[in-house]
């Protein structure tokens, strides 16, 4: 089993709080807790078997957070803790990426977009034909990338200088880097010291990092700006992670695990892998006897390529995976239902992104329901099997209340 598993080790069963040290509700969670464990040992029901899968950072977790959250297993103490920490590192190594992304993509400190005379770049070049302000100029850089005119500048002041302002204000940001650079966090159980915190805030602050942050589709970052807001809050000693707060952090999955949970009677064995290429290897130890996978795609990953290979686009690495798992000989009475995840971030991203300038044959306009019918036409290509169904959901996976109703529909249709 995994460090997830909800076995015996139910703290809470309520939605809107993960944690809680209220005695009656420790112990109305474990005589919970204790009733399930009775169903499960008894093995009254049928046993469910669903896996979990899907390339890196598709949101697989983040379902099995929900569904411990929806169905009223929640939180271990231990879960609760490491989640703590994850906060933590979240806010530790968005910096840490921000900073190598910084050299990578050429961009000086106190670099601002904003304050950049739009008379200096031809109006074509800018977003929407416009040659207004700096938010045009923000919104074509992240649009277009490092060929952006905006990206050319900043290049081209970097090749002076990594830091631009006032001689005070060049120094405290060299200094910054180096304080984060200098600090080598293995263990984030304990908070952040507060001389730490204070640089990674200044840091943050900076016009030039967060220029960078919104290129993040050049390198690899997961947008984790939900913690960045309030670095005191995350760090503090007192800070116990809400549920909202656990499905935002990011903790990558290595191995597979195991966790159980009651519907309706039933016990659901769901198993959760890690997505990265070298985890995939192990997936296989779980493909016997699976009633159900759930496939996890992210949609807004269409300008993103993989962690593996910077040749490789996400989302044809999504396929490549798909096509293996849809048409493995051992999978042709499961079921398997599709996650098109990551919708909020992907309908942001098709305001200033063309899908087509990543994928030429997309002729679509460039709004949700195309794109999305896009890639379900493009998946549902690579099923070889004229007998399956494929389901499809369009979800946003850290939204409590809509992935409700797309369980309470997935669970339905698994249990016809
Ligand atoms: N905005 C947004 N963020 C999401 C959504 N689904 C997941 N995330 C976030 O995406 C990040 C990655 O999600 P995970 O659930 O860890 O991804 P995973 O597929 O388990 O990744 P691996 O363990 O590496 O295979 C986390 O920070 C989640 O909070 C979504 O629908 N919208
Ligand atoms: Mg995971």
């Amino acid at each position: 089993m995994g460090a997830c598993s909800s076995k015996s080790n139910v703290i809470n069963s309520r939605s809107d709080s993960a944690a809680t040290e209220n005695p009656q509700d420790v112990k109305q969670a474990t005589a919970r807790s204790k009733e399930i464990d009775k169903q499960l040992d008894e093995k009254t029901g049928k046993e469910i078997k669903i896996l979990l899968l899907g390339t890196a950072e598709t949101g697989k977790s983040t379902v099995l957070k929900q569904l411990r959250i929806i169905h009223g297993t929640g939180f271990t103490e231990n879960d609760i803790q490491i989640f703590r920490s994850a906060a933590r590192k979240n806010i530790y190594d968005t910096i840490r990426i921000l900073i190598d992304a910084m050299v990578q993509l050429t961009i000086p400190y106190g670099f601002d977009p904003k304050v950049l005379d739009p008379k200096k770049f031809p109006s074509g070049k800018i977003s929407n034909g416009s040659r207004g302000s700096g938010d045009d100029l923000l919104a074509a850089a992240s649009g277009i990338g490092k060929n952006a005119p905006v990206a050319l500048e900043a290049s081209r002041i970097y090749q002076t200088s990594d830091a631009i302002g006032t001689d005070e204000q060049v120094e405290l940001t060299r200094s910054a880097v180096a304080k984060v650079k200098s600090f080598e966090v293995s263990d984030f159980k304990t908070p952040l010291p507060h001389d730490l915190t204070d640089v990674l805030k200044l840091l943050w602050a900076d016009s030039g990092v967060r220029y960078c942050f919104s290129r993040s589709n050049e390198f690899q970052i997961i947008d984790l700006s939900y913690f960045m807001q309030d670095i005191d809050k995350f760090n503090s000693n007192e800070y116990i992670p809400t549920n909202q707060d656990i499905l935002a952090s990011r903790v990558m999955t290595s191995g597979v695990g195991e966790t159980q949970v009651m519907i309706r009677g039933m016990v659901f064995r769901v198993f959760d892998v890690g997505g990265q290429r070298n985890e995939r290897r192990k997936w296989i130890h779980v493909f016997d006897n699976v009633n159900a996978i759930f496939f996890l795609v992210d949609l807004s990953a269409f300008n993103q390529v993989t962690v593996e290979d910077s040749k490789i686009n996400r989302i044809v690495e999504s396929l490549t995976v798909f096509s293996y798992i849809c048409n493995h000989p051992g999978f042709k009475k499961t079921a398997i239902v599709i996650f098109m995840n990551k919708m909020d971030l992907l309908k942001e991203k098709l305001d200033e992104t063309m899908v087509a300038d990543y994928f030429p044959e997309f002729r679509g306009s460039n709004d949700v329901k195309e794109v999305s019918r896009f890639f379900a036409d493009k998946i549902t290509f690579f099923n070889k099997n004229p007998d399956r169904q494929l389901y499809f959901h369009y979800t946003q996976a850290n939204d409590t209340s809509k992935m409700k109703v797309v369980l309470a529909t997935v669970i339905e249709s698994i249990l016809v």
